[in-house]
């Protein structure tokens, strides 16, 4: 409910708010631009000594105005015609025209009533109306996304887009709250809702036919502060009865310009006062820097509009093929998916399909929008989730485990965790695990042991939806065949070949990567947007299942790059390392955020063997602000499979490289890249302690031999590899 009260006001009224927060946020800069264009009175100034100076240069002066800012305007009548003009307090003088700043009308009008009054005041304030309802529901929204009240400041997670709107929502919601509240209380006044109407001293008379008195002898202009005037209006020189009228911030007051008595006065009631503080926190006027500050909030709108509709439509992505959808609070059935790649959300699709045809009413959702309150006739929870990083959550349900942890009670529906992983990385379903056991922590009901699908074995699904059939007493047996995923054609522009007297054939295989269209490049899919260190699946000829290379080039540089080892009898790397300049292949790529340098000037230590260095190699091409970079690869022989070698120099001598250290295991005193490590402990120690960051690419076993040699010297300056890793500065891509 929450979520749709977030996002249809959202959409429905983007434009309308847009106009609002852009006219509103220029508008800010004005009553700053005015502040600094006038003269301020000095401190010391009257209003009886501001009279006198503009009288005396305008002997018919019939009225003075101060805004907020500063700003002094007099009227006057002389020689059968009316004048005004702004005053420089200071000597009285004119200094100019009292029209509005150039542009400023237009903006207000176009703020306050979209060029037609009423109507247009009307639809603003339903705008203003929207935009509260926006920021409090996204008050909610962030509180639930970090996972409690408490956690409001907490650090955010997951992909871009959600990341900055709510850094964009931390920074902007009580500005927007603020000016939505204050608009809506300006129109109420506007059409006399709000009982303010301006306090009036009772009608009075002058003492007639006595002599005007000097100003500085009126008590009440002496003793009032020039800075505290609103407006003075002078008694009529035709009427020997009419009375000054004072207005200060305290109230109104009739004063006889004979006797310098006060006749009657009137102070400003509470809506009165609510009113004039509601305007100037909503302009800015007297209040310049507020003002700023809440136009630099308005201009995140549009920033959140965007992000907020980017999440959107990233959520209707991943649910708009799940047909017959039942609503989130009716479902009897939750099924929650967290993916990367999109492939578990085909396995739920199947899920979704054969639960409603042996007729449960089945919600199937993202696992990010997980939230208790939100399924109040829920029987059962089936999270469907895959492993990232190094048995990480995917990107976009990051942040889900602390707030299951949080939950104050377990969900009283039970639960079944169904893993979806590789085991060929080292921390198969690890995520999926992690559900599990935070589950169990706070005593959530399983529904199912935790089952794992390898590597989208359509059959370790097929067994899990029996035994899921079993306890539900529903036929299911569900056949689930992956569906081939969306690819591109790259064509092979050339290759170096490496390798073949050690036994470890491996080519550097160098495709043109093709010219992304417009929405590509806007959304970043296709091949787009990739950096060195994320991956190409590569579909070979015969299989519908990616293999999945490092890329050791980004689309900066105008190729797509990967290493290749061919291995006996594999189909994939087979087919690669067959390929002639000018043949093709078909891949996607998928984003690998968490293996990349982190941004700064701190050094980066690179570990890598054999293909490992090809991600490597990339983050060295990429090295023009030649930030310490020291790369650490194992190879076989210098003459044989030492890949990028002519690079390597070349960057070295460019100083992108600051030092590169070899190991040969097959060439003159044998060594290994954990070897080297241990020879330069002293230098390593040193760099780390100084807030180094450590990447290593390659086998499994070198990993963990580089693992067990960096604890070691790690554990000189009193750090193990875990605490780098909790600091994000040891990350591995291991195959
Ligand atoms: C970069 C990357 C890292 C991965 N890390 C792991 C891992 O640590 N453990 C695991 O079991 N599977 C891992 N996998 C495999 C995916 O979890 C598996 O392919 C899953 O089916 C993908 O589902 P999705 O397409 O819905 O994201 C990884 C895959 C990629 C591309």
């Amino acid at each position: 409910m929450l979520r749709h009260l977030h996002r249809w006001p959202g959409l429905l009224a983007a434009l309308l708010v847009l106009v609002l927060a852009f006219t509103g946020a220029a508008l800010s800069l004005y009553p700053a631009l005015e502040r600094l264009a006038v003269p301020q009175a000095e401190s010391t100034l009257t209003v009886a000594d501001l009279a006198a100076r503009v009288a005396s240069a305008h002997p018919g002066l019939e009225q003075i105005r101060r805004a907020p800012s500063g700003r002094v305007v007099a009227w006057w009548f002389e020689g059968g015609r009316p004048g005004a003009a702004v005053i420089d307090p200071a000597t009285g003088a004119d200094i100019g025209s009292p029209d509005p700043l150039p542009g400023s009308r237009f903006l207000t009008d176009l703020h306050r009533e979209l060029f037609a009054d009423d109507t247009g005041r009307l639809v603003a304030a339903a705008g203003a109306a929207l935009m509260l309802a926006l920021s409090i529901s996204g008050v909610w929204l962030v509180a639930r996304r970090m996972g409690g009240w408490n956690r409001w400041f907490a650090r955010t997670r997951g992909p871009f887009a959600g990341r900055l709107h709510v850094e964009l929502s931390r920074f902007a919601v009580g500005g927007l709250i603020l000016s939505s509240v204050t608009a809506l209380w300006m129109t109420a006044s506007m059409f006399s809702l709000v009982p303010d109407v301006a306090a009036e001293p009772a009608p009075a008379l002058a003492t007639a036919n006595l002599p005007r008195l000097a100003y500085d002898q009126i008590p009440a202009l002496a003793n009032t502060p020039a800075d505290a005037l609103k407006e003075l209006s002078l008694p009529s020189s035709g009427d020997p009865t009419d009375t000054f009228k004072l207005t200060t911030a305290g109230g109104v007051a009739l004063i006889d310009p004979g006797t310098g008595g006060m006749l009657s006065s009137a102070t400003p009631g509470f809506f009165e006062k609510a009113t004039e503080i509601m305007i100037m926190l909503h302009t800015g006027q007297g209040a310049p820097v507020l003002g700023l500050l809440l136009g630099l909030m308005a201009l995140s709108v549009p920033a959140l509009a965007l992000t907020g509709a980017q999440q959107w439509l990233a959520g209707l992505r991943s649910t708009r093929r799940i047909r017959r959808n039942a609503r989130a609070d009716a479902a009897e059935t939750v099924v929650l998916v967290a993916s990367e790649g999109g492939t578990t959300w085909g396995f739920a699709r199947t899920l979704h399909d054969g639960l409603t045809a042996a007729g449960q009413k089945v919600h199937t959702g993202p696992l990010a929008t997980f939230d208790p309150a939100r399924y109040a006739h829920a029987r059962r929870f089936l999270i469907l989730a895959a492993t990232y990083g190094e048995g990480e959550a995917p990107t976009a349900a990051k942040g889900v485990l602390e707030r299951i942890a949080a939950l104050k009670s377990a969900p009283t529906a039970p639960v079944a965790v169904l893993g979806f992983g590789d085991r060929s990385f080292p921390h198969f379903c690890a995520f999926a695990e992690s559900l599990r056991s935070a589950a169990a922590q706070i005593g959530w009901a399983e529904l199912l042991p935790m089952a794992t699908v390898d590597r989208q074995s359509p059959q370790d699904f097929a067994r899990w939806s029996r035994d899921l059939g079993a306890v539900l007493t529903l036929p299911l047996d569900l056949t689930h065949l992956p569906e081939r995923p969306k690819t591109s054609t790259l064509t092979l522009i050339s290759r170096r070949d490496y390798g073949a007297e050690v036994q470890a054939p491996t080519s550097i295989l160098r495709f043109a990567v093709p010219q992304p269209t417009l929405w590509q490049r806007l959304t970043g899919q296709g091949l787009a947007r990739f950096e060195a260190g994320d991956l190409i699946g590569v579909l070979p000829k015969g299989s519908d299942l990616p293999r999945f290379y490092s890329l050791a080039s980004s689309a900066q540089d105008g190729f797509l790059e990967i290493c290749v080892r061919r291995h006996p009898g594999g189909l994939c790397s087979g087919q690669l390392t067959d390929l002639r300049p000018g043949e093709t292949i078909e891949g996607f790529v998928r984003l690998n955020p968490a293996f990349r340098p982190h941004k700064g000037r701190k050094p980066v230590i690179l570990i890598g063997a054999g293909t490992g260095v090809g991600p490597l190699a990339g983050f060295l091409r990429a090295n023009r602000r030649h930030r310490p970079m020291h790369l650490y690869f194992g190879a076989r022989a210098p003459q044989s499979d030492l890949l990028y070698d002519a690079e390597l120099r070349d960057w070295q001598a460019e100083g992108q490289l600051a030092k590169l250290t070899t190991a040969y295991s097959r060439h003159g005193q044998k060594t290994y890249v954990q070897d080297a490590l241990r020879a330069d402990a002293a230098e390593l120690a040193r760099l780390i302690g100084s807030g180094a960051q450590i990447m290593v690419c390659g086998g499994r076993e070198m990993a963990a031999s580089v693992r067990d040699a960096l604890a070691e010297i790690l554990a000189t300056i009193g750090q193990t590899p875990a605490t780098l890793k909790a600091e994000g500065r040891y990350a591995e891509d291991v195959y």
